[in-house]
């Protein structure tokens, strides 16, 4: 990626996360509980067997009671660990509180003792960000973690991002190796980019 680009890519970014720090929390609380159940309502998260989540950091999409609600559905729950070297390692946990340890940059995240999954066997991806447009770019946070992984997925597994609708620009600048999302949550609605 050119420096250009990373430094733009940088700048957006910049603009997407103090629209979401604006929020507020209770605002982000509020609409946390609309974009969790815009998600347990779709087909995709109903069928999954193996659901990979992310828990919440900064002022992300709250993502706990999704987490906890994947297990109550008896779904395989699948939490990222970073790795060197820009690895997200998938590894599936069974409780929320036994199984968590504060990670890299304070993410909460699954003990390296717990099995890490075959990332084939990976149903759904929930993916964090922060920003998206309406064509199913998305911007993370400039560590390349999700793109590098979305490559190991099964080409067919559904990608949904989740985010505030503030967090929505006309266009994400996009590189050589950002994947598209299949779809987009926020509390406005469900964007489906599949078509
Ligand atoms: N909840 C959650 N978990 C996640 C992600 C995420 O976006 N959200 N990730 C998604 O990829 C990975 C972690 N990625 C991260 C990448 C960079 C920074 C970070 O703090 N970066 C510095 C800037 C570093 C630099 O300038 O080089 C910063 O923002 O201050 C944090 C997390 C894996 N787990
Ligand atoms: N699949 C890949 N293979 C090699 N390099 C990659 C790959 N994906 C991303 N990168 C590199 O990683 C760096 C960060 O990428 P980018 O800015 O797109 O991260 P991001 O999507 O914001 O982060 P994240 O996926 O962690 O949320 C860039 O230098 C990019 O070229």
């Amino acid at each position: 990626m050119s420096e250009d680009q990373q430094s733009l890519k940088a700048e957006v970014r910049q603009a997407c996360l103090c629209q979401r720090t604006s929020l507020g929390e209770k605002e982000r609380k509020r609409k946390s509980g609309i974009i969790q159940q815009k998600l347990m309502d779709l087909q995709e998260f109903k069928l999954a067997q193996t659901v990979m989540l992310f828990l919440n950091f900064r002022e992300e999409v709250e993502t706990t009671a999704m987490a906890e609600a994947t297990l109550a559905c008896k779904k395989k729950l699948v939490l990222p660990r970073c790795a060197p070297n820009s690895i997200l390692l998938p590894i599936e946990v069974h409780d929320l509180i036994q199984d968590i340890e504060p990670g890299t940059y304070g993410i909460r995240e699954p003990k390296l003792t717990l099995g890490v999954v075959e990332p084939s066997e990976i149903d759904l991806i929930i993916v964090p960000g922060s920003g998206f447009d309406l064509q199913g770019n998305r911007l993370g946070y400039g560590g390349g973690y999700y793109d590098r992984f979305f490559m190991l997925l099964n080409p067919l597994t559904p990608r949904i991002a989740l985010g505030f609708e503030c967090q929505v620009i006309p266009q994400v600048p996009v590189g050589k190796h950002d994947a598209l999302m299949t779809m987009l949550i926020t509390e406005n609605g469900v964007y489906n980019f599949n078509s």
